[in-house]
């Protein structure tokens, strides 16, 4: 499970002070036994700054050695650059425009996946894992991979915003069709994110046991308000099936 701050860094933009510590924060949840951290920087840099990465870079690459750094965004050749300047084991490449105020779509790849090509060699070239940020498509694995993928990220906000069950249970097979589609074709690994929950990570990894990642911000940065981010990482690690 890698844990997202972005949500750690909005609440510190509201004032010109250095707390909440965004270092200190990634430190606490990777002590905790989170795998790795997940920053999503946006063009205005709304909540992580683009000074942010080097220190987090430099907190996994010294103290956790064991865990991964992931950095996801929109690939302008300013993020490109952030990346291969910052070197996180993974790129989670997202379609989302500048002005969004969060990630609600996937990849349309039969439409960039030329364009997104090249991109992913720069990236791989370096060293980083390649990672795209995809709809519940069975159609979407071969794309990605003819695309570059190492590994897509499914976009679980569908699943996650239904409750009622049979519309839970839709989104979870177009899910498990998708992930199907991939393990056919070999090579390509399953993350997911997004709006994934303590309540709702349990049936998604049912369906998908063989997920690589999860990446989880808004939603544990909700219960650590209450719980605290050791106790939080740990909740939502003991879901996941491990010892926390
Ligand atoms: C790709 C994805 O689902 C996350 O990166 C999410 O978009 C986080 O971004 P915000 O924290 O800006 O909502
Ligand atoms: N890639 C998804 C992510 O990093 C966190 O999304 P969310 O839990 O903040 O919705």
């Amino acid at each position: 499970m890698s844990v997202n701050v972005n949500a750690v860094a909005y609440l510190r933009n509201r004032r010109e002070v250095p707390w909440p510590d965004l270092i200190d924060i990634a430190r606490a949840i990777l002590k905790a036994g989170a795998h790795g951290i997940t920053v999503h920087p946006r063009p205005d840099e709304r909540h992580i700054r683009f000074s942010d990465l080097p220190a987090l870079s430099r907190l996994i690459t010294e103290e956790f050695p064991q865990a991964e750094f992931n950095i996801e965004g929109y690939p302008t050749r300013h993020f490109i650059d952030l990346v291969l300047e910052n070197k996180p084991h993974q790129v989670t490449l997202v379609p989302d425009t500048p002005e969004q105020s969060t990630s609600d779509h996937g990849w349309d790849f039969a439409a960039d996946g030329e364009m997104l090509l090249p991109i992913a060699q720069e990236f791989k070239a370096a060293g980083i894992r390649v990672s795209y940020f995809a709809d519940a498509d069975p159609a979407d694995p071969a794309l990605a991979q003819q695309a570059g993928a190492d590994r897509i990220e499914f976009y679980t906000g569908p699943y996650a915003n239904e409750t009622a069950p049979e519309a839970v249970s839709r989104e979870l097979a177009k899910l498990k069709a998708t992930a199907d589609a991939a393990r056919r074709l070999g090579a390509l690994r399953l993350n997911a994110g997004h709006d994934l929950t303590v309540d709702n990570l349990a049936a998604l990894r049912r369906a998908i046991p063989d997920l690589a990642e999860v990446s989880i911000g808004h939603a544990l940065t909700a219960d650590a308000l209450m719980l605290g981010f050791p106790e939080a990482v740990r909740r939502y690690l003991r879901v996941l099936g491990h010892n926390a």
